[in-house]
């Protein structure tokens, strides 16, 4: 169920440095379970270095990242991954000469009913777990066809849905609609809105509009600090989120 206020992310202090530049200084950040959390900041802001921190792309100076109870710090990007993390960078990384249906089967998670009696029904369930993942994000009749012939939009959604395939705990996304049409950011809108229904998700996202769009609270960094946090109204009205950001 969405917002049921139980921690999913508690990170605490968190650093890091880059030749004594830092990059992240200091960020303390919450985040419940169904909750969407958007991050938003000047360019600089360490907005994308603190995603690279908690996906364990970069390692932390200082700090501490607890999920679910378990310190996340110290992993490697794939323990994280297993761990109940996903990550979507901004370029997509998607197999254009593959088709959705082969794109979504590279990413379903192996090892489970490995047993080779198993094999036809396992087959069977991958199917059916790519066709309701393929659905979800609006690409269920698009599973034979070749993820280079979709649009720059549904590469994006097919991603995404390469992500929830793994069923992570937890998506992350830089900015998800850049590029994106109106039209396509609405239905990206509704899609994160479905998402959260049984996860949370933290987005990096400069369109103001798409913020209000889908936020229930908005961490506004600068200068690799938390500079405010709040409903995307409260935000809005922050004297030092309009002369630091919003009135730029
Ligand atoms: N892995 C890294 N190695 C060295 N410097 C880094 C690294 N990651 C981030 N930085 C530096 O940290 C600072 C913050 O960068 P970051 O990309 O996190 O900003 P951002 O808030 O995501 O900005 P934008 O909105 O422009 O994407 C920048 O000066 C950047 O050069």
């Amino acid at each position: 169920m969405a917002a049921s206020e139980q921690l999913l992310l508690s990170i605490e202090d968190l650093a890091v440095s880059f030749d004594g530049f830092r990059a992240v200084d200091g960020v303390n950040l919450y985040v419940d379970e169904g909750e969407l959390r958007v991050i938003i900041g000047p360019n600089g802001a360490g907005k994308t270095a603190l995603l690279d921190l908690i996906c364990g792309k970069t390692r932390a100076t200082e700090g501490s990242i607890l999920f679910r109870n378990k310190q996340l710090r110290g992993m490697s990007e794939n323990q994280i991954v297993h761990a109940g993390v996903g990550r979507k960078f901004q370029a997509p990384s998607i197999y254009e000469s593959l088709s959705v249906f082969e794109n979504l089967e590279l990413t379903y998670p192996k090892g489970r009913n490995v047993l080779g009696s198993l094999f036809f029904r396992r087959t069977e369930e991958v199917a059916n777990r790519i066709q309701a993942t393929a659905d979800m994000v609006g690409l269920g009749d698009r599973l034979n066809d070749l993820a280079g012939l979709l649009s720059h939009g549904q590469k994006q959604w097919l991603e995404i849905a390469m992500l929830l395939i793994q069923e992570p705990e937890l998506l992350m996304l830089d900015e998800p609609v850049a590029g994106m049409s109106q039209a396509e950011r609405d239905q990206t809108a509704t899609l994160l809105n479905r998402i959260t229904q049984d996860r949370s998700v933290i987005i990096i996202e400069h369109d103001m509009k798409f913020v209000e769009q889908i936020a229930n609270r908005v961490t506004v960094l600068d200068q690799g600090k938390v500079l405010a946090e709040g409903s995307i109204e409260r935000i809005k009205k922050d004297e030092r989120v309009i002369e630091r950001y919003l009135g730029h």
